[in-house]
């Protein structure tokens, strides 16, 4: 007997959710979206979606949503892709589409955001996802996919079971690479060793890309020492990273071009940034094992008050 169709909600219709929404479309899902400020354009047109790599991504997802409220079946897959801001609780937000057996998807930023979703919904299974991907919104229900795409993804708060598996394979037909990892928050704390240096140092010196930050004097060593500070606080949580990591990163980035990363862009475009799930967590993981990160207290401190004179001054 055929199987069903998937159907993958997805909560959070940015420049994340439509690239992976159409992923998931090409791959044979069935994709609703909740937008509550662009549905009227993506019924009339869809997602406007253009990749430098794949073409032309553009879809027209099965129903669009104003609000989770209006979805009345709960589906297979709920995709959450919201940026995790303090004032959001993303538990809430998505509660009333979880049915008993939905798969509650995260592709989200930061380190412990699992968390509060794991603890409202104990009994649905949990995938994580990491996404190494630049895409970026350009105008209403559009975006640009400009390079990349692997989406890690494992179940929460280990294992790659059945949930993680049925995901990846859809998204792998979909056409883009997606490992199921058996120890998904050992690899949240790989990516926050760049996120949680290179996302705040940009938005410091103004939402400067990665090849400005690495080309100012002393940059490349700065780096190198926020994110050696990561590794000592993720090597404390019990989740080491090898020793080579951050000067191999900062291989890896020099071979990108000049590139903003998310938390630039909403500092350049005036919209919250996720200083919390990104590096506050990592800031306070390392006060309650004990580590010493004067570095990244610094950065966090000047990240904060410059958030503050965005949220207060404009
Ligand atoms: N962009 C990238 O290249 C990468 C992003 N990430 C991470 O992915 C996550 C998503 O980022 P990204 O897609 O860039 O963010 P965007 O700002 O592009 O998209 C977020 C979406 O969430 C929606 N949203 C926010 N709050 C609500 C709400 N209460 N109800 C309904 N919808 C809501 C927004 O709607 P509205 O337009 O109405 O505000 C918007 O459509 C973040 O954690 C980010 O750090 C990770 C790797 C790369
Ligand atoms: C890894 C990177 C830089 C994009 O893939 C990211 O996570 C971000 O833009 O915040």
């Amino acid at each position: 007997m055929p199987e069903t169709t998937p159907r993958v909600l997805i909560v959070g219709a940015g420049a994340i959710g439509s690239f992976y929404g159409a992923i998931l479309h090409r791959g044979g899902a069935q994709v609703e979206v909740v937008s509550r400020s662009e549905a009227d354009v993506i019924r009339d047109h869809g997602f406007r979606l253009h990749s430098r790599d794949m073409g032309d991504l553009t879809f027209r997802p099965a129903a669009v949503h104003e609000r989770v409220e209006d979805v009345a079946e709960a589906p297979d897959f709920v995709l959450l892709s919201v940026k995790v801001l303090d004032d959001l609780d993303r538990a809430a937000l998505i509660r009333p589409a979880v049915g008993p057996k939905t798969v509650i998807v995260l592709v989200e930023n930061g380190i412990d955001i699992e968390r509060p979703i794991h603890e409202a919904f104990p009994d649905n299974p949990l995938v994580s996802g990491l996404a190494f991907v630049a895409v970026s919104r350009t105008g209403k229900a559009q975006a640009e996919h400009k390079a990349y795409g692997r989406l890690v993804i494992g179940e929460y708060p280990s294992g790659a079971g059945n949930a993680a598996e049925r995901l990846s394979a859809l998204l792998t037909a979909g056409g883009i690479e997606c490992p199921v990892s058996g120890n998904l928050v050992t690899e949240r704390w790989r990516k926050a060793v760049w996120n949680a240096a290179f996302n705040p140092v940009s938005v410091i010196a103004g939402g400067a890309t990665t090849t400005t930050i690495l080309d100012a004097p002393g940059g490349e060593d700065f780096m190198v020492t926020l994110m050696q500070e990561v590794c000592d606080v993720a090597a404390a949580a019990g989740h080491p990273m090898p020793e080579e990591l951050p000067v191999k990163s900062i291989g890896g980035t020099r071979k990108m071009p000049p590139y903003h990363n998310s938390m630039a862009l909403d500092y350049l475009n005036g919209r919250p940034m996720e200083v919390e799930a990104i590096l506050g967590n990592v800031i306070r993981a390392a006060e309650s094992h004990g580590v010493d990160v004067p570095h990244l207290e610094s950065v966090y401190r000047v990240t904060k008050m410059l958030q503050n004179r965005v949220a207060t001054e404009g």
